[in-house]
């Protein structure tokens, strides 16, 4: 593991023993960039994305806690995204290279923290391992009382060709293609196979119970200031999540998994 920067921000790098790698910017746990061994870049990141911790960085994967969205009174998509985390552990063995980020209540802007004021951990694991990135994302609740959450790998995919780019798998959609402006959720089928043009991934989830699948469409990307106005059909956002708000109990901890594996090269 290096330490590199993503912007202005404090990022880490790892490299598996195949050449793959994966760049996470401290801030929101954000998975910036993952290149296969191939070299290529499978993520999209906007070009006119903040990198300096001012808001949320567009593209990569953010990570979505304890609100998914407007669903709630929260902060829209929770407060992950928008604190620094810290580098809790990494390791590198003959097959695969890990680092994991950890995030607490107390590392949680004031001002953010007081629309959701609960004692947590949260623990983000990502491991290389051959052309598959898994992303462990893990939820406890340190305080004394329940608390309700949302959670969400929010995954922006690099697209070679949008018109050619296809899922398979979501239910009673399959196959799903992309044109306007898109925002669904479906419930969960653990496996998904996207047609990038540049190669078909495997998604897997575990412990979410949603896809959400969303591309703002032409007239959405001009209504962001944060996309260049042709930038949407660069990517498609495919997310493991747990959109509703559900319990968790005091001391109980919850796992939300994520895995993208290159299946097929073109
Ligand atoms: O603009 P953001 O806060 O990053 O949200 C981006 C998108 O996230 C999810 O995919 C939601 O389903 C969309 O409704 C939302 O527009």
């Amino acid at each position: 593991m290096k330490m590199v920067t993503f912007g202005q921000l404090p990022a880490v790098c790892i490299t598996a023993p195949d050449g793959a790698t994966a760049t996470i910017a401290l801030y929101g746990a954000h998975l910036a960039s993952w290149t296969t061994a191939d070299g290529r870049e499978r993520l999209f990141m906007s070009d006119k994305s903040p990198r300096d911790g001012s808001a949320a960085i567009r593209g990569g994967v953010p990570v979505i806690f304890p609100q998914f969205s407007t669903r709630g009174t929260g902060q829209r998509h929770g407060v992950a995204r928008l604190s620094h985390w810290r580098v809790a552990d990494s390791g590198l063995d003959a097959g695969s290279a890990w680092v994991e980020l950890a995030l607490t209540h107390e590392d949680v802007p004031p001002t953010l923290a007081a629309g959701w004021p609960h004692a947590f951990a949260l623990r983000l694991r990502f491991t290389l391992r051959g052309d598959a990135i898994d992303m462990r994302f893990n939820v406890r609740n340190t305080g004394d009382a329940p608390f309700d959450f949302a959670a969400a790998l929010h995954t922006y995919y690099a697209v070679e060709d949008f018109t050619r780019t296809v899922v398979e798998g979501l239910p009673d959609e399959s196959p799903l293609y992309f044109g306007p402006k898109l925002d669904n959720i479906y419930a969960a089928p653990p496996t998904l196979a996207l047609h990038t043009g540049a190669g078909t991934l495997a998604l897997q989830q575990q412990g979410f119970t949603e896809w959400v699948v969303w591309n703002p469409g032409a007239e959405g990307a001009a209504a962001l200031n944060d996309m260049a106005d042709d930038e949407w059909q660069r990517f498609v956002c495919i997310e493991p999540a747990r959109v509703d708000k559900k319990e968790l109990a005091a001391g109980a901890e919850w796992t939300g998994q994520h895995s993208i594996a290159l299946t097929a090269i073109p």
